[in-house]
């Protein structure tokens, strides 16, 4: 059968250009037709804070709600809003090759040239905590919105220069917002940051077939460490975890990093080992930074 496959996607502009990345990745790979099919979440109308209607979640389950009606074929999401417990029902099919994962400062200025007491917007307590840590006077101010909403508020003067990942500024066009790229070592990104998740049914076994092959094994290797270590902190989306893995002919370097609120304190550990074992680096790393005191820094600062 070659009948057309339907993707759903959220409506924003982010979204609509990596789900159809992957709707070409997969007609190239296996000649399959796909149609993108617009769906509203419950991320994108609320207008509450997002650790406020609960977080992990929000842009993922209106899609995977989909899913299992069979009104669409397979989803498309941004990893990092993936929520790390398992979904009934629900197949992670693949994970393509990941995009850049760093942290991008978007103003006039590179950090270091930001005024005195500069407003830095973003509402990630992730993102919150490391600027603190780099920058102790800057004052930090939560905003929300989509990647566009945000740019705008540093061109209407609203805050000094907001904090984005780079990879969804290039799905959109902004790389031109771009004052400073941060490395790893200054800012950890979120686990799963600049990877994709592609989900289908856990029933549809052709099509699970069929969407493997878009799956890159190194990048499936290390947010699975990235992931494990941030369910094992039993840390969400809204949580200052930051953790990133590289991949090295089969050996995954995890980072991972838990930082209190006003920056000050942070517990960062590492470790290495064989990508075919990443889930347990994973989670051994979480138990480690645990031991030295994780869970007590991530409760002060949802506080
Ligand atoms: N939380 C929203 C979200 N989900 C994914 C991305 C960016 C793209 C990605 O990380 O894959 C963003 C915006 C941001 O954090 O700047």
């Amino acid at each position: 059968m070659n009948s057309t496959l339907k993707l759903g996607t959220r409506r924003s502009l982010m979204a609509m250009t990596q789900s159809g990345l992957v709707a070409d990745a997969l007609t190239a790979r296996t000649g399959r037709p796909v149609e993108l099919v617009g769906v509203t979440t419950e991320g994108d109308v609320s207008k509450a804070q997002l650790a406020q209607i609960g977080g992990t979640g929000v842009f993922v389950n209106g899609l995977r709600e989909r899913l299992l009606a069979g009104e669409i074929d397979f989803a498309v999401h941004s990893l990092k809003d993936l929520p790390t417990g398992p979904a009934e029902g629900i197949a992670l099919a693949a994970v393509p090759e990941r995009d850049d994962p760093r942290d991008a400062l978007c103003g006039p200025a590179k950090l270091a040239d930001l005024r005195p007491g500069a407003r830095v917007g973003t509402g990630s307590p992730r993102r919150v905590a490391q600027l603190r840590a780099l920058r102790h006077d800057l004052d930090v101010v939560p905003i929300r919105g989509n990647a566009d909403t945000r740019l705008r508020k540093v061109t209407d003067g609203e805050v000094d220069a907001v904090v984005l990942a780079y990879a969804g500024l290039n799905r959109i066009g902004r790389l031109e917002a771009v004052s400073e790229i941060f490395e790893p070592d200054q800012m950890l990104p979120a686990p799963g940051q600049g990877a994709l998740a592609v989900e289908c049914r856990a029933d549809r076994e052709d099509l699970i077939e069929l969407l493997a092959t878009l799956d890159h094994a190194p990048t499936r290797a290390v947010v699975t460490a990235e992931r494990t270590l941030l369910g094992t902190l039993e840390a969400g989306c809204s949580a200052p975890v930051g953790a990133y893995a590289s991949w090295e002919e089969q050996i995954v370097h995890l980072t991972g990093v838990v930082v209190g609120y006003d920056g000050e304190r942070q517990i960062r550990l590492s470790v290495s080992g064989p990508s075919d074992d990443s889930e347990r680096l994973g989670r051994d790393l979480a138990l480690r930074m645990l031991a030295e005191g994780a869970d007590q820094l991530m409760g002060e600062s949802t506080s």
